[in-house]
């Protein structure tokens, strides 16, 4: 089954109290920021808590994500040198528009793999497509690299680049998922919603989750420790989708023993996507539990 990875919780890179005990709140994996929540003059300070935060043991039984600052900025060679030689698991690239700047960026993280001596192609890579030209390019983006886990949405910027703002509906944004979705899936990789960035509104995460859920999304970027439950809960199946998912299994072992391959379950068609979904949704449940 692959890697869980429904819930990444950004974590200021300057802020080092967050630094300090956000491994408490158990999200899929952290993602520390070195880019837009940290001001221009935090900029190494962050990235000096964030390269000793890294070798801290608690940190070594979670997933370490860290968004990096573009490699065509100030500080991003800077930043890809330092989370490399402290062992992140995965670099995220921001602004991503290209297929160029993944294989920019996969040249940098190969560089520093070498000289300090860790394993060629063990620093795994993510994108943020931010812009209409990254959504665009974004089949192109997904297939630029083997290190790449996943591509994921960048709303805040993305809106301000078309020149709108966020709805509750995100009917602005439906076209960035179903490409950035349609991208991942060709490509093999995960694909990561965007931020909610309203911690307070629980209602209104609850219903952005559901929806990027029915998409197809594998998981979500959050803001705050609170989004995290809720975000599980939504990914969690409900007990009725656990109980026909084992009654579909059950029809298709009987259906096999016959040498058949298409059976009725109650009047409804169970086949090979039907029996692969159900598969899925039981292996969900034994990931996350099931649905409170
Ligand atoms: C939103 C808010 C200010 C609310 O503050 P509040 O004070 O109301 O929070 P409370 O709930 O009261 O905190 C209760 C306890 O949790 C602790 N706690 C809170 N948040 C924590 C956390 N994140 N990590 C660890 N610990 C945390 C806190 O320290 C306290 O601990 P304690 O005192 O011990 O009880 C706060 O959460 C926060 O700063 N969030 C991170 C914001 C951030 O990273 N932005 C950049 C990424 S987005 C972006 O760049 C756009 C994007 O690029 C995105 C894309 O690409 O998708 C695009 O373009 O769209
Ligand atoms: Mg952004």
């Amino acid at each position: 089954m692959s890697k869980l990875r429904r819930s990444m919780l950004f974590v200021p890179g300057s802020n080092a109290a967050m630094l300090s005990n956000s491994f408490i709140y158990r999200p899929d994996a952290l993602m520390f920021d070195l880019e837009d929540s940290v001001a221009v003059t935090e900029k190494d300070t962050a990235r000096l808590l964030v390269f000793h935060a890294l070798q801290l043991p608690m940190y070594r039984e979670i997933e370490t994500v860290v968004r990096v600052n573009p490699l065509n900025s100030a500080y991003g060679k800077l930043d890809v040198e330092a989370m490399v030689r402290a062992g992140v698991d995965v670099i995220r690239l921001p602004k991503t528009d290209s297929a160029e700047d993944i294989l920019e960026m996969e040249r940098h993280i190969l560089e520093v793999e070498r000289s300090c001596g860790r394993k060629e192609g063990s620093t795994r890579m993510m994108a943020a497509i931010e812009s209409a030209m990254g959504v665009i390019n974004a089949p192109e983006i997904a297939k630029a690299s083997p290190r790449l886990i996943g591509i994921a949405l960048g709303a805040e910027d993305y809106v301000r680049d078309l020149r709108t703002e966020r709805s509750p509906e995100g009917i602005e944004l439906m076209f960035a998922r179903c490409s950035i979705l349609q991208a991942a899936r060709a490509a093999g990789i995960a694909a990561f919603d965007t931020v909610y960035s309203n911690a307070n509104n629980e209602e209104g995460f609850i219903h952005e989750a559901e929806h990027i859920k029915q998409l197809g999304f594998d998981g979500k970027s959050l803001i705050n420790p609170r989004q995290i439950d809720l975000l599980h809960n939504v990914f969690a199946p409900t007990r009725k989708e656990v109980g026909n998912a084992r009654l579909i299994i059950e029809a298709a072992e009987n259906a096999a023993q016959q040498g058949l391959g298409v059976v009725s379950l109650n009047g409804k068609m169970v086949d090979a996507p039907i029996i692969e979904r159900a598969r899925w949704v039981l292996q969900r449940a034994e990931a996350s539990g099931i649905r409170q």
